[in-house]
C-alpha cells in the first residue's frame, strides 16, 4: 500500500474516556445538521457511526447513484467527506471535540455505485492537542481495502470555536443555546 503520510513514532498513549460511548453503541450525533452524519441534513450522507472496541469507530455507507464521480464509481470527494466524519468521531472516544487540520486519502481501487462501503477509523495516539487517526474502507473483503486515510484532529473548546459562526448555522435553537452557554 502506498502512503506518504508519516505517523510519528513517539505518540503519547491514550485512554478511553469513562463517559465515551461503549463498543457497539451508536456515536452521539455531534450536530444534527452535519453533512456527514446529521439526520436533518437535507442532502447529507446520513452516516450512522458506531463505536468499536478499543479506539475504533465504524460505519457503513450505501454508494448511491447521485454520489457518482467517474462513470459508475464513487466521487473521491464524497469518500473523503465520509472519512472526515467517521475519523472525526474517533477523538470523542478519549475526550472533547476535535476538528480536522489535516486529511489525506489514498484511493486504491474504484468503488462502484451500488456497493456498500464499510468504513473504519482507529485513533492511533496523541501529541499534545493533536490526535492522529487512520481510516480504512472496503467493499467486501476486509483484506482488500479500496481506500486508506490519515488525519490529524486538534482538540478544541467547541463553545469558543464555533461561537462566531453559530448565527449562520441551521441547527435548532435548543442546540444553539446549549452551545452558547458559558
Ligand atoms: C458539540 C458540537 C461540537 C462539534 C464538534 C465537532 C466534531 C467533529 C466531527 C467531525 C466533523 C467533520 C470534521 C470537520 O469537518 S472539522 C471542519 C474542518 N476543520 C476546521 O475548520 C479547522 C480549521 N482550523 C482551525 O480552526 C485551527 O487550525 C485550530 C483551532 C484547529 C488550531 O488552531 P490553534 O491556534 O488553536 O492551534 P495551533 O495552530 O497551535 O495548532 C495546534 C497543533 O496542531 C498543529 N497543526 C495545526 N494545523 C496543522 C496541520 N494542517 N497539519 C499538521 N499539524 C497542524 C500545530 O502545529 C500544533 O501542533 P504542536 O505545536 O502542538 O505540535
Amino acid at each position: 500500500m502506498k502512503s506518504g503520510f508519516v505517523v510519528p513514532t513517539d505518540l503519547d498513549p491514550i485512554e478511553r474516556h469513562p463517559k465515551a460511548v461503549g463498543p457497539g453503541e451508536r456515536m452521539r450525533m455531534h450536530n444534527h445538521m452535519c453533512y456527514g452524519c446529521g439526520e436533518d441534513s437535507p442532502n447529507g450522507l446520513h452516516l450512522e457511526i458506531y463505536a468499536g472496541e478499543g479506539f475504533t469507530i465504524r460505519a457503513s455507507m450505501e454508494v448511491e447513484p447521485h454520489f457518482e464521480g467517474g462513470p459508475g464509481v464513487l466521487h473521491g470527494g464524497i469518500l473523503t467527506t465520509a472519512f472526515d466524519d467517521v475519523m472525526g468521531m474517533a477523538p470523542l472516544l478519549v475526550g472533547p471535540s476535535a476538528v480536522t487540520v489535516h486529511l489525506e486519502v489514498d484511493f486504491l481501487r474504484p468503488i462502484p455505485v451500488g456497493s456498500t462501503l464499510e468504513l473504519s477509523a482507529t485513533l492511533l495516539g496523541r501529541q499534545r492537542r493533536k490526535l492522529y487517526t487512520e481510516g480504512v474502507a472496503h467493499i467486501g473483503d476486509p483484506d482488500q481495502p479500496v481506500a486508506v486515510a490519515h488525519a490529524i484532529f486538534v482538540s478544541i473548546n467547541a463553545r469558543e470555536h464555533f461561537a462566531e459562526h453559530l448565527d449562520k448555522s441551521q441547527i435548532s435553537d435548543e442546540y444553539k443555546q446549549r452551545l452558547s452557554r458559558p
